[in-house]
């Protein structure tokens, strides 16, 4: 166990974490040349694409330290917000971490909230001054920003370029001669902590876990201590490039378990396993619960494909342990579920991967926040989806959720981010100059605001310069009312949204103008309208579509129309029918489309 050592590696979005573990597996000959390929541990389609981290990923590496060989764990994190679940439960996992910070970036957001969390659960911090190679890196300016960050000495950064290769043996050396071993005894108990899990067709679900105390052998019968269920370690061993077994893994190590699990919802991330014949008494303190951000329904296409999407959701959720999810019905979609995700980026990963890796068809609804209505008695109620939402008159008061926003940005832009945030509902909370040159902004404001397209908004007025980190700081009463959208005359109630009183002219007017630009023309007239109760704030119409142009469509060539046909059976578009009106997935996310 002395030889041991857990760390993860923390940053910012994009500064340069997935290619330095790239190094680190090269340089220690984890990976063969011939395996090697760019963002090793990025396995999934979706993150190569994408080219950002979505999981944690494991792996061991073994390196010759002084004379004397070191086991390695290394666990990968994603850097965005909305990932940062991820990032706190490989925490849990390690004794020590790398903070990466892109030197011609310097410290941006997610670098202090990740450091934080990091520091927070008593990790050993070893700073990397990363990306050294570029031209116009800044080490002076930005070194002198990780020492103001966290108060180290100069020497204790290491310069390194994931790139060029620069710095890979100084940090395995830092790894090892820094990070203490873990602790834990290998004679106690078993108490091993489930950090991940993930569905294979092949082989059922493989638990990732890291042993706090105690032995674990092949064979054993062990007890997942939340659930109380009881398995076979059928497969127990450690996380190479591919899956390596042991007989027996004792505290301190990092690895996998295959033992014949069918039911994903058996496996809570952050349970501890433990054995029949010898159990802990205490199980290892979890993780905290997950809170969701954003809440939306999600409904298969084919109504018939309920039950499919449930076991696929089941499934995802394994391998996603900040989804959250119940079922519910529309009106206009009929069965599905109300999911909360952390964020909208998760929201699409999910709506993506529920279609690549689980071959479903869905459509998402309007995304929105968590609501709490309090009636005239008093009731508090909880509303997830605006379709829910009490009728006007049981209402004595709305409270929705507030956060604190961190905004680090160059001083040339503080002027246009504090006039956007106002426009969001914020109020600005302090300020402090990181350096001349860069500003930390808080600002308390409504999460509704910014979970949509604040985001977005700020990266164009900084020009890029501009990151952001958020927490929940609590509820807040505002004046917010139920904006319903009806399609001739029928109210549609997926597209319902909640928005602020002083905003709803504005909002029911511009998403009025909105889906007339998404929704198809149809034979006949479509009128759209949006309500507030029982008064209607704004219409829009599309006109009906005459014969003749149906006719050039789908007149005379009947092989062309045959196509068409069969193109959109098996395209199984993504509409769903509302009345006699057809609905795309485009039009209920329209809200996230208004300028
Ligand atoms: N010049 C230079 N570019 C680098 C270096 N390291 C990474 N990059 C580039 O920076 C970009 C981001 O690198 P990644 O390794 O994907 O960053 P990451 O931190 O893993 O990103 P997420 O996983 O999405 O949080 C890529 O385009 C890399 O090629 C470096 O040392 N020097």
């Amino acid at each position: 166990m002395k030889n041991i050592r857990n760390f993860c590696i923390i940053a910012h979005i994009d500064h340069g974490k997935s290619t330095l573990a790239d190094r680190l597996l090269e340089f220690t000959s984890t990976v063969g040349q011939r395996d090697m390929q760019a963002q090793l541990l990025d396995n999934m389609d979706l993150e190569r694409e994408r080219g950002i981290t979505i999981k944690s990923h494991a792996i061991q590496m073994v390196y010759n330290y002084k004379g004397e060989e070191y086991i390695l764990n290394l666990i990968d994190t994603p850097g965005h917000v909305d990932f940062s679940y991820e990032v706190s439960r490989s925490i849990a996992a390690c004794e020590g971490a790398l903070l990466i910070v892109d030197s011609s970036q310097g410290i941006e957001a997610q670098t202090i909230s990740n450091l934080y969390l990091a520091i927070g659960n008593n990790l050993e911090i070893i700073p990397v001054l990363n990306k050294i190679d570029l031209p116009h890196a800044m080490p002076e300016e930005v070194s002198d920003e990780i020492i103001d960050l966290i108060g180290c000495e100069k020497e204790d950064i290491i310069p390194a370029s994931g790139k060029a290769g620069i710095g890979i043996e100084d940090i395995l050396n830092a790894i090892c001669e820094r990070i203490p071993a873990p602790k834990g005894d290998p004679q106690a108990p078993l108490q091993a902590l489930i950090f991940d899990s993930v569905f294979n067709s092949y082989r059922g679900i493989e638990v990732y876990f890291r042993i706090m105390n105690g032995t674990l052998r092949k064979g054993d019968k062990v007890k997942f201590v939340n659930t109380g269920k009881i398995y076979n370690a059928d497969e127990i061993g450690v996380l190479k490039l591919n899956q390596e077994p042991r007989d027996v893994m004792s505290a301190g190590n990092v690895g996998y378990l295959i033992s014949g699990i069918k039911e994903a919802k058996e496996v809570k991330v952050g349970d501890t396993i433990t054995t029949v014949d010898n159990p802990t008494k205490e199980s290892i303190q979890g993780f905290e619960e997950v809170k969701p951000m954003v809440f939306a329904g999600i409904y298969p296409v084919e109504t018939s494909e309920f039950e499919e999407l449930r076991t696929a959701m089941e499934k995802l959720q394994l391998n996603d342990a900040s989804l959250v999810w119940e079922p519910e019905s529309s009106v206009a979609l009929g069965f599905g579920f109300r999911c909360g995700f952390l964020g909208m980026l998760h929201m699409e990963i999910v709506q993506e991967r529920l279609e690549r890796e689980f071959d479903m068809t869905v459509i998402t609804t309007v995304p929105s926040v968590q609501f709490k209505v309090f009636s005239t008695k008093d009731e508090e109620i909880i509303v997830n989806a605006p379709s829910d939402m009490p009728e006007p008159n049981f209402i004595s008061r709305i409270e929705e959720p507030f956060i604190k926003a961190q905004i680090i940005t160059k001083s040339d832009y503080v002027g246009p981010i504090i006039s956007l945030c106002m426009d969001k509902r914020g109020v600005i909370k302090g300020q402090n100059y990181l350096t001349s040159d860069r500003v930390e902004m808080i600002f308390e404001m409504p999460l509704a605001e910014i979970v949509f397209d604040f985001f977005d908004k700020l990266k164009t007025i900084s020009r890029g310069y501009a990151s952001l980190d958020y927490e929940l700081i609590g509820f807040r009463t505002s004046h917010l009312v139920k904006l319903d959208i009806m399609l001739n005359g029928e109210k549609v109630d997926a597209l319902s949204a909640i928005v602020h009183r002083d905003k709803a002219y504005d909002w029911g007017r511009r998403l009025c103008e909105k889906l007339r630009e998404l929704l198809p023309r149809q034979m006949f007239e479509i009128a759209i309208q949006a309500a507030i109760g029982q008064k209607i704030i704004a219409r829009e119409t599309i006109s009906a579509l005459r014969k003749n142009v149906l006719a050039k469509c789908y007149g005379g060539d009947i092989s062309r129309k045959r196509k068409l046909l069969e193109k959109q059976k098996k395209g199984k578009k993504r509409m769903r029918q509302v009345g006699n009106v057809e609905i795309p997935q485009e039009a209920f996310l329209a809200v996230l489309k208004l300028d």
